[in-house]
């Protein structure tokens, strides 16, 4: 029945536009000539004869394969020259609305000279490394990509994945927790050597990193070398995009107080090992008060900032990847920090056994 009733009206419709031709050529209008066809040849169904009418359209079996080759093709062309990453990427760091400024950018070289991004110290945040003479006389965030060889960067970077992955921690109480893991120098220390995941090369290699790091930052601040002194906060970080995250924003000597410098020697790359995961501090110049002024990390980078309120700061959210890196927080509290890292290492190692906690 269906087919038959199908096959009719398209004639019908056929007959009506013939019928238009010729009501044409004997003065009538098309539109009276239409109406009048329809009337007489097709009394219902005037619906089903349209669509049945418009969809004739049935591509034959190499159209569609040549269709569906065709976007085969574009579509593996596309995966091809785009990576991956790059399709699943998140929008990058800093949110639209708010303007920022780069500080450093992965293609620029920080080297020789160290370079000092100067910003006015909070001075009554300083009183207690006033009253001990060490005051910093600089206050800002430095960079310098020259601390060690990029060979032994590497190294580091390595040792920062196995120790993370094979001793690390994380802290449910902490606002970095889940995407933040770390593994602090004394546990490192302690349980390290004890577990062979450690040695003596790998000491030795911390400690040149943890002395020119400490170098630097006396010069660059104006703090004597010798107040300078480690504290706990002596750790390789690694951060896995694990949930939608963004560190807080946070001063680091309202976190702990006896902090005079922060230090980081990045171990990965922005934009190549992870995606996001800048550091902001909200210091930019000639900008309105709290504009982002952003450093994009890189392998073997180095940076420093004095920890008072003149330095609030962020790491921005990562996006892909995983960012490595090696923390040094200095103090000029000598009853709260060590001199290097033979005291460092000496003092873990005297700590009480405690299988639940390194
Ligand atoms: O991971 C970073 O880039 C900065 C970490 C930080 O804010 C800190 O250690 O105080
Ligand atoms: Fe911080």
């Amino acid at each position: 029945m269906a087919p038959n009733a199908g096959y009719k009206e398209i004639n019908v419709v056929h007959r009506a536009s013939a019928v238009n031709n010729n009501n044409n050529k004997n003065g009538s209008s098309k539109k009276d000539v239409q109406l009048n066809g329809d009337r007489k040849q097709r009394p219902s169904n005037n619906k089903k004869t349209k669509s049945k009418s418009t969809s004739s359209w049935k591509p034959s079996n190499s159209t569609l394969m040549t269709l569906f080759s065709f976007i085969f093709f574009v579509s593996g062309l596309i995966f091809y020259y785009i990576p991956i990453e790059k399709l699943i990427k998140a929008k990058p760091i800093a949110s639209d609305k708010e303007d920022f400024k780069w500080m450093v950018t992965t293609d620029q070289h920080v080297g020789p000279n160290v370079f000092l991004h100067d910003v006015p110290c909070h001075r009554p945040g300083y009183r207690r490394e006033r009253a001990a003479g060490a005051e910093p006389q600089r206050c800002g965030t430095l960079i310098y990509d020259e601390l060690v060889s990029l060979e032994e960067a590497a190294r580091l970077r390595q040792m920062a994945a196995k120790l993370v992955y094979e001793i690390g921690e994380t802290n449910p109480y902490s606002r970095e927790s889940i995407n933040l893991h770390w593994v602090n120098l004394h546990t490192v220390f302690k349980r390290g050597y004890k577990e062979k995941v450690f040695n003596e090369t790998d000491f030795k290699l911390v400690k040149k990193a943890s002395e020119r790091a400490k170098t630097v930052i006396a010069e660059t601040f104006g703090i004597p070398r010798n107040s300078l002194h480690f504290t706990t906060v002596a750790q390789f970080t690694r951060y896995r995009p694990m949930t939608r995250y963004s560190q807080f924003r946070h001063v680091d000597k309202v976190r702990v107080q006896s902090l005079i410098v922060t230090s980081i020697l990045w171990l990965s790359t922005y934009d190549y090992d992870f995606g996001g995961g800048t550091t902001s501090f909200l210091t930019a110049p000639d900008s309105p008060p709290f504009t982002p002024y952003i450093v994009q990390p890189k392998i073997n980078r180095f940076a420093a900032w004095t920890s008072g309120w003149e330095n609030p700061h962020e790491v921005m959210q990562l996006l892909w990847g995983e960012r490595l890196a090696l923390i040094f927080a200095f103090t000029v509290n000598p009853n709260l920090g060590e001199k290097n890292m033979e005291a460092l290492r000496t003092w873990a190692q005297a700590l009480p056994d405690n299988p639940f906690y390194g």
